[in-house]
C-alpha cells in the first residue's frame, strides 16, 4: 500500500524521540541514524522540528494525553510517543488534523491505532491548547525566573563577527540586530550557509552567551592562551581574532576536524592539538587559560531540548568530577599574573556556582570579579562577580543560552 507523503519524516521523529527518552541519547547522536531514509532537506527539517517541539512541550503534551485516557499509558508506550508527536504537530506546528492523522496512525501499524485515533480526536474536539510557556523540570522552574518563556520558540541565530570594528556595517548588510560589538542576531531558521559573509568567513555562529567568556580575557596582544577544551572552535576563533596566540587543545578528533575547518573558513590562526588534557603535559605555562569545560549542556536546552529529559543527578555528578580534574590541571599551567576563565553552558549550580566556590577554596587563585561594563547592555554580573545567564534573560530580544562564567588571576610571586 502506498504510504502517505511525509511518513518518513514522522517515522524519523519517532526514532529520535525514542532514542532520547528511552536510550538517553542526544538528538545529535540520534539524528544521523534516524534520518537515514529521509532524503529531502525540508523533510529532515520537519522531522527535527516535530521532535524538538515534542521534547520542549513534553510535560504538557503528556498531561493532555493523560486527560483523555482512562488508564494512563506507560511512559515508554509507543502510542504515547506517537500521540506526543501528533499533538506537537497539531498544537505547535499548525499541521491540519487530517494530515496529522494520516501520517501519525501508520506509525502504529499492527498496534493500537484506534486508541491513538480516539485520544487525538477527543483532544481536537475539546479544542485543547498548550499553556503560554512549557512546563519544565521543577529544578529549572524554581531556579531560573522566566526560563520557560525562553523556550516557547526555538532560538534565533547569533553571529560572532571576526572584526568587531565592522559591527555596524555587518548589521546593516545582514539586517539583523546587534546587542554587543561583534554580535549580530538573525531570525530563527536563517539558512546560514547562504548568508553573506559565510563563504569569506566574516563570522561564525555562536550564541551571544557563548560569546562572553572570551570577551572577559580582553585583547591578547600576542600573549599565549590555552583553549583547553577547544572544539569545535567558537572560542578559539574569538581569542585568535582578539590577538591571542592560541593553543587549541581537544580530545576529540572529529570535533578538532571541525575546528580546523572553521579556522580555514575564517582565515584565523591557532595551533590545534589533539590530546587528553588529563594526561597531557605542556612545555610552558600560559598567560591565559580558557576552560570551557565539558558539561551537561542544560544551558543549550533552547536548541537541544533533549537535555531537559536526559540529565539528572547522576550525569551532573559525573560532569562535576571531570570538571574538577580539568580545573586542577588548568590551575597548575597558569603563569604568575595569568588569567583563568572557567565556563560551562550548564544551568546546574553544581557545575557553575559551586565549582567557582571550590576553585576559590582550593587553589589560592584570586577571583577577578566580572564588571558590568564588560558585558552587553542589560546583562549584569552576580553580586559575587560571576556571570550567570539563562534562557529567561533578554527575553524580549529573543533570549539567551544558559552559561556560567568565572574569572581568576594567579598572583604574581
Ligand atoms: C563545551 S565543549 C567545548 C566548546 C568549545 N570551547 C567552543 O567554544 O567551540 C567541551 C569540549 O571538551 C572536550 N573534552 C572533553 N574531555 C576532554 C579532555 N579530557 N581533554 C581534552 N578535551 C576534552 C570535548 O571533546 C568537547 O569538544
Amino acid at each position: 500500500m502506498a504510504q502517505p507523503s511525509g511518513i518518513h519524516a514522522r517515522r524519523a521523529a519517532l526514532k529520535m524521540l525514542d532514542a532520547v527518552l528511552r536510550r538517553g541519547e542526544t538528538l545529535e547522536q540520534a539524528a544521523p541514524g534516524a534520518l537515514r531514509d529521509v532524503r529531502k532537506a525540508p523533510d529532515q527539517a520537519l522531522a527535527k522540528a516535530i521532535v524538538g517541539e515534542a521534547l520542549r512541550w513534553l510535560t504538557d503534551l503528556d498531561a493532555l494525553i493523560d486527560s483523555a485516557t482512562k488508564n494512563p499509558l506507560p511512559d515508554d508506550a509507543k502510542p504515547r510517543s506517537v500521540l506526543r508527536l501528533m499533538l506537537a504537530q497539531s498544537l505547535r506546528l499548525e499541521t491540519p488534523p487530517h494530515a496529522v492523522i494520516a501520517t501519525g496512525l501508520p506509525l502504529l501499524a499492527g498496534g493500537p491505532r484506534r486508541l491513538a485515533h480516539g485520544v487525538f480526536s477527543t483532544l481536537m474536539k475539546r479544542e485543547v491548547t498548550l499553556p503560554e510557556a512549557p512546563t519544565l523540570p521543577e529544578r529549572f522552574q524554581e531556579r531560573w525566573d522566566g526560563m520557560a518563556h525562553g523556550l516557547v520558540q526555538p532560538p534565533e541565530v547569533d553571529l560572532h563577527l571576526k572584526d568587531e570594528g565592522q559591527t555596524d556595517q555587518w548589521q546593516a548588510k545582514l539586517g539583523g540586530e546587534s546587542f554587543a560589538s561583534g554580535h549580530v542576531r538573525m531570525p530563527r531558521g536563517t539558512p546560514i550557509e547562504q548568508v553573506e559573509g559565510y563563504d569569506e568567513g566574516a563570522w561564525w555562529v555562536q550564541d551571544l552567551a557563548a560569546q562572553l567568556p572570551t570577551r572577559l580575557l580582553g585583547d591578547g596582544a600576542g600573549k599565549h592562551a590555552l583553549d583547553l577544551c577547544a572544539a569545535p572552535g567558537g572560542k578559539t576563533m574569538a581569542l585568535s581574532a582578539s590577538g591571542w596566540k592560541v593553543t587549541a587543545l581537544d580530545i576529540s578528533k572529529r570535533r578538532l576536524g571541525v575546528l580546523k575547518d572553521n579556522l580555514k573558513r575564517t582565515g584565523l590562526k591557532a595551533s590545534p592539538l589533539r590530546a587528553d588534557a588529563l594526561t597531557w603535559e605542556p612545555k610552558h605555562q600560559f598567560d591565559a587559560i580558557l576552560l570551557d569545560a565539558p558539561c551537561t549542556a542544560t544551558g543549550t536546552c533552547r536548541r537541544h531540548p533533549d537535555v531537559l529529559h536526559r540529565i539528572g543527578p547522576r550525569q551532573i555528578a559525573e560532569m562535576v568530577e571531570i570538571q574538577r580534574a580539568l580545573i586542577e590541571k588548568a590551575a597548575g599551567w597558569l603563569k604568575s599574573g595569568g588569567t583563568l576563565i572557567y565556563a560551562v553552558c550548564s544551568l546546574e549550580p553544581e557545575e557553575g556556582e559551586e565549582q567557582a566556590d571550590w576553585i576559590n577554596d582550593t587553589f589560592g587563585l584570586t577571583p577577578a570579579p566580572i564588571q558590568g561594563v564588560e558585558l552587553p547592555a542589560s546583562l549584569e554580573p552576580t553580586p559575587e562577580g560571576w556571570l550567570r545567564t539563562h534562557p529567561g534573560m533578554l527575553r524580549e530580544k529573543g533570549g539567551l543560552d544558559g552559561f556560567f562564567v568565572g574569572r581568576w588571576t594567579k598572583s604574581v610571586r
